[in-house]
């Protein structure tokens, strides 16, 4: 805006009270000079800023970014609530307490993408799909085979699933129903490729899918080579319900980011994993794991805590970027991992989890998170620890993909902006005056 457009809003005001001295005009009331003048400067003022709103489509704001994008609300969503203060999850509306009672894998796992509980049939047609989808193409354990073993497991998981995008015909596809059905494909396929990991890598066979076993205790069949029992499925089973699903977390907002550009879904879930496999996310419960190791038994906790703290370092499964209260699902987790260490006389994880819990929270108010009782929990079902982000995927599949189809319905392509505080415009210089 220059210093002539000011004038020219001026101007008005100006030549009327010029035209009133000269006696060209009636003299008006003092209000009326008054308040012309004051309609005038606004509109002068709503010029500049209207100026300096053109200027931020060339990011050049004076606003500050806000770090983490915390409390910044980036979509509409249906899918699942996370109360921080009150402590409370709901997904598609039921309580994470119900579902963990209640419900199986496959009810929450319909539920978020359909947006409803299944009816007795609609169930036994969703788990007939799951199974039917189960096998994985053999190219991908032979691809498996080629890469080493000494790769985290989340590294193979990425590119595995970015392989599966690449052996699915309908990948592509932009029919709804044909999405649908990808992921559909990819919440029974991840734990396939999952258990393939863990096989490969031990030298052993992958084990080929038992369509006599639900999604949970198939799971664990592929992991262990063995029929499960009762107690291992429901556990595994718990495990899936309570982290399927967790509003617009990382790895969620990222599958959001890149479907939003219309790609695939393969590439918005490869991304996803990317994210989880982060160890301020779903790559904690390894961290966790890694930690009662290190530390070793209750007594060494307390020196622990406190070198931590003097090192001004983390504590890996405590904090969390919404619950300022417990994380309602830790104590489902909290308490199976009481119940597993008892079962298999080997209470020490669980003892140290409680003692690190209560001398963390003393030490930084902070509670604990669903990583950190999923660590000895996932130590007492036999999984090792670099594992356990992958099992976090296995469920996560299906809040990332009920997130994706959300995504695609109305889709607008994701855009934020950044708040630029680099250098102004300045003139290019010839490498040889640098
Ligand atoms: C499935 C999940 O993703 S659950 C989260 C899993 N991640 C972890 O367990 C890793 C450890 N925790 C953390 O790093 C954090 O608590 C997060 C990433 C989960 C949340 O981060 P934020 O949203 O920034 O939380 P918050 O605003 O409470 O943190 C502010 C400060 O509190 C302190 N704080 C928070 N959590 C911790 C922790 N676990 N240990 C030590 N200090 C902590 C830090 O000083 C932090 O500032 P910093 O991140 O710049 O170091
Ligand atoms: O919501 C978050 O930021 C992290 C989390 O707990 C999850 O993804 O389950």
């Amino acid at each position: 805006m220059t210093g002539l457009d000011i004038l020219g809003d001026c101007e008005f005001s100006i030549v009327c009270l010029i035209k009133v001295g000269r006696g060209l005009l009636s003299k008006p009331e003092p209000w009326f000079v008054i308040a012309n003048l004051t309609v005038n400067l606004l509109a002068v003022v709503e010029k500049v800023e209207s100026v300096q709103m053109s200027a931020d489509d060339v990011e050049k704001t004076s606003s500050e970014a806000v770090k983490g994008l915390k409390g910044i609300i980036a979509a509409d969503s249906s899918i699942c609530l996370v109360n921080g203060t009150e402590g409370k999850l709901l997904y598609r509306g039921y309580n994470i307490d119900d579902l963990a009672e209640h419900a199986t894998f496959e009810e929450v796992s319909y539920l978020l993408l359909n947006g409803e509980l299944p009816n007795a049939g609609q169930l036994a047609e969703y788990q007939e799909s799951l199974k039917q989808y189960r096998s994985i193409p053999s190219e991908l354990i032979d691809a498996l085979k080629t890469l080493p073993t000494s790769a985290p497991p989340m590294a193979l998981l990425r590119t595995l699933t970015s392989m599966a995008g690449v052996y699915d015909p309908d990948a592509e596809s932009e029919s709804s129903d044909k999405r649908l059905q990808i992921s559909i494909k990819l919440i029974s396929q991840i734990p396939t490729i999952v258990a393939a990991i863990h096989r490969v890598r031990k030298g052993l066979d992958p084990v080929d899918p038992d369509p006599s076993l639900c999604h949970a205790g198939n799971f664990m069949y592929m992991l262990n080579g063995e029929k499960p029992s009762e107690d291992a499925t429901r556990a595994m089973d718990l495990i899936l319900t309570l982290h399927a699903e967790h509003g617009l977390n990382a790895s969620t907002f990222t599958s959001r980011v890149i479907i939003a550009t219309l790609p695939d879904i393969y590439s918005a879930i490869t991304g996803a994993i990317g994210a989880l496999k982060g160890k301020l996310h779903g790559g904690a419960n390894t961290e966790v794991l890694k930690t009662l190791f290190e530390i070793g038994s209750v007594d060494n906790i307390a020196p622990y805590v406190k070198k931590v703290r003097e090192a001004k370092g983390k504590f890996m499964g405590f904090g969390h970027a919404v619950y300022q209260v417990e994380d309602p699902r830790a104590k489902h987790l909290k308490e199976l991992s009481r119940r597993l260490g008892e079962e298999t006389g080997e209470p020490k994880w669980y003892e140290m989890s409680i003692e690190m819990e209560k001398l963390v929270y003393a030490e930084i108010k902070r509670n604990c998170n669903v990583d950190f009782y999923s660590a000895s929990l996932q130590h007492y079902m036999g999984i090792p620890g670099d594992l356990f982000t992958c099992i976090f995927a296995a469920s996560r599949i299906a809040g990332w993909c009920a997130h994706i189809l959300e995504q695609l319905d109305g889709n607008k392509i994701i855009r934020p902006k950044a708040n630029y505080i680099g250098y102004e415009e300045r003139p290019y210089v010839s490498v040889s005056e640098r």
